[in-house]
């Protein structure tokens, strides 16, 4: 309806709409389906990808614009990352209000600067605006191919294995968004608080040396993203292991919180959460030896036109971060 409010459609209901609109735009040699995270082109060699932040919905009360900085450019190669592209350059384009100190600016591409030595960008250029109230930050970033296929989000195939990475781990952001709604930040240690996650930039590695068929990146949190990945493939997947981060389960005991819901309904964990066919110990191998860690959490089913994610005989609701519906 025309005249809902995106806070009760929300982010992917709006999005669909927009999308069927933008089908005429899109052409047959692109890669990847019109609605995947990343799209490539020229033989799929090169990809590009955009991503924004509003400082009020993406920066707590307690971090640095530093890490707002960091986290908006590893939000956006994360997605190139988790499709097996390595990113070389990115663009930006920041709006703020008129009374922004300039020593919050520096601040700003403090953390740029150094996401972009972390990754190994180049500048491609930026741009400066005025917003009004609070800042804003876009991001865009060219990636090249580093393998010889690609995997959309809708490669799933009954029997794949589902794993995903563990480099920041899950538990800790869905703590922290806890933690600031409810104004209890002042009992977690320094430790959670400058919680700056990095993308998975080993994952490319990963996908030359085995065949990844499907993924994607856990940045609205682990139950949307498999649910993505068996909405969009149109499967059945079975979850046998909810990973937590060791260090986050006692503070979510003291605070008398559920574990699991934690782990599956975070957010900005950038992880890489893939399928493949290929056998669990070589998988496991492979990501050893790309210097990180990667564990299975569950299996692919069956095809199926109701596709749902079981976790202990009961279906995981399909929720997440949601732009719209989560703040
Ligand atoms: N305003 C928009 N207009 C057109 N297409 C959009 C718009 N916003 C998102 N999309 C497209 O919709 C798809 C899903 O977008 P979404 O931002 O949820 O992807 P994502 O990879 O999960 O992003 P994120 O990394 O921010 O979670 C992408 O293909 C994206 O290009
Ligand atoms: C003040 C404040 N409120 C909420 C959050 C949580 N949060 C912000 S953006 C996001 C998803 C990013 O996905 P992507 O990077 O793919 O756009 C999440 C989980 C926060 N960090 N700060
Ligand atoms: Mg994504």
């Amino acid at each position: 309806m025309r005249s809902d409010k995106l806070s009760s459609v929300g982010e992917i209901k709006a999005i669909e709409r927009l999308l069927k609109q933008y089908k005429a735009f899109y052409r047959k040699d692109f890669c990847f389906p019109i609605d995947d995270d990343v799209q490539a082109f020229y033989n799929c060699k090169i990809s590009i990808k955009i991503d924004g932040y509003c400082e009020k919905y993406s920066r707590y009360p307690w971090e640095r614009w530093s890490n707002w900085g960091w986290r908006a450019i590893t939000g956006t190669v994360s997605d190139l990352y988790a499709k097996g592209y390595t990113p070389f350059g990115v663009v930006y384009s920041l709006g703020l209000p008129k009374n922004f100190p300039l020593s919050k600016l520096e601040d700003i591409s403090i953390g740029i600067k150094k996401a972009m030595r972390e990754y190994d960008l180049s500048f491609l250029g930026g741009d400066l605006n005025v917003s009004y109230k609070y800042a804003w930050i876009d991001v865009a970033a060219l990636g090249t191919h580093s393998t010889s296929y690609i995997f959309p989000r809708s490669g799933a195939k009954a029997g794949d294995l589902v794993f995903t990475t563990l480099v920041n781990g899950y538990g800790t952001s869905s703590l922290l968004f806890f933690a600031y709604k409810n104004r209890l930040w002042n009992k977690l240690p320094r430790e959670f608080l400058n919680y700056t996650p990095r993308a998975v930039k080993e994952f490319p590695l990963v996908s030359k040396a085995i065949k990844v068929n499907s993924s994607i990146d856990s940045s609205d949190g682990l139950a949307k993203s498999l649910w993505i990945l068996a909405k969009s493939s149109n499967v059945v997947i079975h979850i046998d292991n909810i990973p937590i981060h060791g260090k986050v389960i006692s503070y979510l005991k003291n605070f008398n919180l559920n574990i699991e819901e934690f782990a599956l309904y975070g957010g900005e964990e950038y992880e890489v959460i893939f399928t493949t066919s290929e056998k669990e110990d070589r998988v496991i191998r492979v990501c050893k030896s790309a210097g990180i860690e990667c564990i299975k959490i569950g299996k692919v089913i069956e095809k199926s036109d109701k596709p749902k994610i079981i976790f202990n005989n009961r279906e995981i609701k399909p929720e997440g971060w949601d732009q719209f519906l989560s703040t």
